[in-house]
């Protein structure tokens, strides 16, 4: 409404001041905490009011002045942490405990995903447009790193397609290998501090404060799950159609996902991916094996922190190349 496009207008031009004054000249008007504030007022304002939003916006600028500390924020669902298989006898124990479980002889088929080991966000996505960002924090309480995932080099700021009006995507960010490498080469060359594998990488960047900094961070993301959906909006009941559909909506998904009919299958897909593991672009450390069937996954719930109806089988550690 037209108080909020005023304050908006407003806001947009005290924080455009504000940078340029935080770049030009080295005492601020203002205290870091106000800025702070009249920051996060327009990012609410324009996450509220989406026909507010222009690129012009100092929220979607990559020059913006740092925030000085990370607000929180609080996962509506609790972003799980996968429980661990590290041989094939203790997979099939956790495919037998299922069965067990669900009572089910007949076989319950899984979706297959190689593990990415990079940082695990949530992003919200309101009347397609995304509103903010979140580190996965201890599972309940995040930090809020919108300005951060606006700079994910293949991240959608706009769904396509018939998206719900509020959607959240779970996923990991990560840093591929080889840009890994180059940005460790250059941090080399510049005499700044390298990152030891992309995991740090991509986590460091992104909790960054100076979203510019992050800015020259080669970052990817690829979506592996859904949060908090709109109600009225019809989802697929499998895990593996939820990943089709959030890629329908322009969200990157990997290509390496597959749906197998059984357990039994699961060997072969952790064997591949095995046996690729060094050819793939990004670092995995293991495979996630989920049960299919949202049903049977609502029927097997969590315990405490970690799903029932899925587990991170994992790879033998890569012995070190000592260079
Ligand atoms: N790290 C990773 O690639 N993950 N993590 C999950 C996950 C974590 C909790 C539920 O699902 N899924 C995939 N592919």
């Amino acid at each position: 409404d037209n108080n909020a496009a005023q304050r908006a207008a407003q806001l947009r031009a005290l924080i455009t001041r504000y940078n340029r004054e935080y770049y030009e000249l080295d005492e601020p008007s203002i205290p870091d905490a106000e800025y702070d504030r009249l920051f996060r007022e327009l990012q609410q304002l324009e996450a509220e009011h989406p026909q507010l939003l222009s690129s012009e916006s100092p929220t979607q600028k990559v020059g913006s002045k740092p925030l000085t500390s990370f607000r929180q924020v609080q996962h509506e669902t609790p972003m799980l942490s996968l429980d661990n298989a590290f041989s094939e006898d203790e997979f099939s124990t956790f495919v037998e405990r299922i069965k067990d479980r669900l009572d089910s002889s007949s076989e319950i088929a899984f979706c297959c995903e190689p593990k990415l080991d990079g940082a695990a966000v949530s992003l919200l996505y309101e009347h397609g447009v995304l509103v903010r960002g979140a580190t996965r924090g201890d599972g309940q309480t995040g930090e809020d790193i919108t300005a951060n995932v606006r700079t994910i080099r293949n991240l959608a700021l706009q769904l396509e397609g018939d998206y719900p009006d509020r959607l959240e995507v779970r996923g990991e960010v990560f840093m591929p290998v080889k840009a890994f490498e180059r940005y460790n080469e250059q941090a080399l060359a510049r005499g700044e501090k390298v990152f030891a594998n992309p995991r740090n990488a991509a986590a460091g960047s992104l909790r960054q404060l100076d979203s510019s900094i992050t800015a020259q961070r080669p970052l990817h993301f690829y979506a592996y799950g859904m949060g908090v959906v709109s109600t009225g909006t019809t989802l697929a009941d499998s895990h593996y159609e939820r990943l089709q559909q959030l890629q329908s909506w322009g969200l990157p998904v990997s290509d390496e996902v597959k749906r197998v009919a059984d357990g039994g299958s699961c060997h072969g897909y952790y064997q591949d991916i095995l046996s690729r593991r060094d050819a793939l672009r990004y670092e995995i450390d293991g495979v996630v094996i989920k049960v299919d069937s949202i049903p049977l996954q609502n029927d097997l719930g969590f315990v405490s922190r970690a799903p029932r109806w899925a587990i991170a089988w994992k790879f033998p550690a890569q012995e070190e190349i000592t260079t």
